[in-house]
């Protein structure tokens, strides 16, 4: 079993921005969601981890030793996915990947060979291994950035905002390629997409303005909503009247605007009780920040 701790971590930029404010976190083997906007600091903490910046205080602990002291105690069981791949060379996905493993320090080619040929598999590219990577479409750019991070076996992967611009069915191949691979190893996925977190990650926190505002298992957090949440469809009346309880969301349902609020009883005025989802969960922890 493999363990990260974050401890009072910060990370102030020298232009002033607080990306980060005294994060603390635990994570061991399997998926780990790290939920928030786009700003709250999600991006800065993978950096972090991945020794790619060092913080301005607290440390971080990857299997007993500290990455600050020691940033190789990470980085040779690093996988890093990161948000931006910036330009691919024009060689084959094959020879991309042979390099990559070279710069990894697998020095024997007979190992290359085996590890890229097993990860072209798993990630099903192996049929266009003689392509470039700036031929492939997202989700296959995607999959090869996974192939990428598998290099060495690594014994934590960091993977940054992975599914925008998927469609569902790469989205979801690609969430179910993830999941496989946190059976054996530490997977923090960064997003905004609150649906990328149900259902996979055992574990996860939310980030808000560099701060963790909740953390737990997502099936907990949502049960704990059980019996609070309640749903109304807006008639023209309704826009004009202030409701006694905050509004979680909103959102168009067949052109009306559904409200979900938080009451500990049914609200009046015609609202009626909803199973509570996740997005109830981020929107709670995260309505009363500014
Ligand atoms: N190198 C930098 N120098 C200065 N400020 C930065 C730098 N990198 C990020 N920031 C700022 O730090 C804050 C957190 O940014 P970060 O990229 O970590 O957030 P994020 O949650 O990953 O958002 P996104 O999904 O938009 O990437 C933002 O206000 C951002 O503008």
């Amino acid at each position: 079993m493999n363990n990260l701790t974050i401890k009072q971590l910060s990370k102030t930029y020298p232009n002033g921005v607080k990306a980060l404010q005294d994060i603390n976190l635990t994570i061991s083997n399997g998926m780990f969601g790290l939920l928030g906007a786009n700003g709250a600091g999600k991006s800065s903490l993978m950096r972090t981890i991945a020794t790619l910046q060092t913080p301005t205080a607290g440390d971080i602990i990857f299997n007993g030793q500290s990455i600050l002291e020691d940033p190789v105690c990470i980085r040779q069981f690093l996988g890093y996915l990161p948000q931006e791949f910036g330009v691919y060379p024009k060689i084959s996905t094959e020879k991309l990947l042979d390099h990559i493993a070279v710069l990894k320090g697998i020095v024997s080619s007979k190992d290359r060979k085996e590890q890229i040929n097993a990860l072209l598999e798993r990630t099903n590219l192996y049929q266009h291994r003689k392509k470039a990577v700036h031929t492939f479409s997202g989700g296959m750019r995607q999959r090869f950035g996974i192939a990428q991070a598998l290099l060495g076996q690594p014994k934590i992967m960091i993977v940054d905002e992975p599914t925008a611009g998927l469609d569902p069915q790469e989205r979801n191949r690609f969430l179910n390629l993830l999941s496989e691979i946190g059976e054996q190893v530490i997977v923090i996925l960064s997003t905004h997409i609150v649906e990328d977190v149900l259902g996979l990650c055992t574990d996860m926190a939310i980030l808000a303005n560099g701060q963790i505002i909740k953390t737990g298992a997502p099936a907990r957090m949502v049960a704990e909503l059980e019996g609070q949440i309640y749903t109304k469809t807006l008639t023209k009346e309704d826009t004009h009247t202030p409701f006694a309880e905050k509004v979680l969301s909103s959102r168009l349902v067949a052109g009306q605007t559904q409200i979900r609020v938080k009451a500990n009883q049914l609200p009046e005025g015609g609202f009626e009780k909803a199973n509570p989802n996740l997005e109830d969960v981020y929107f709670e922890a995260t309505q009363n920040l500014n």
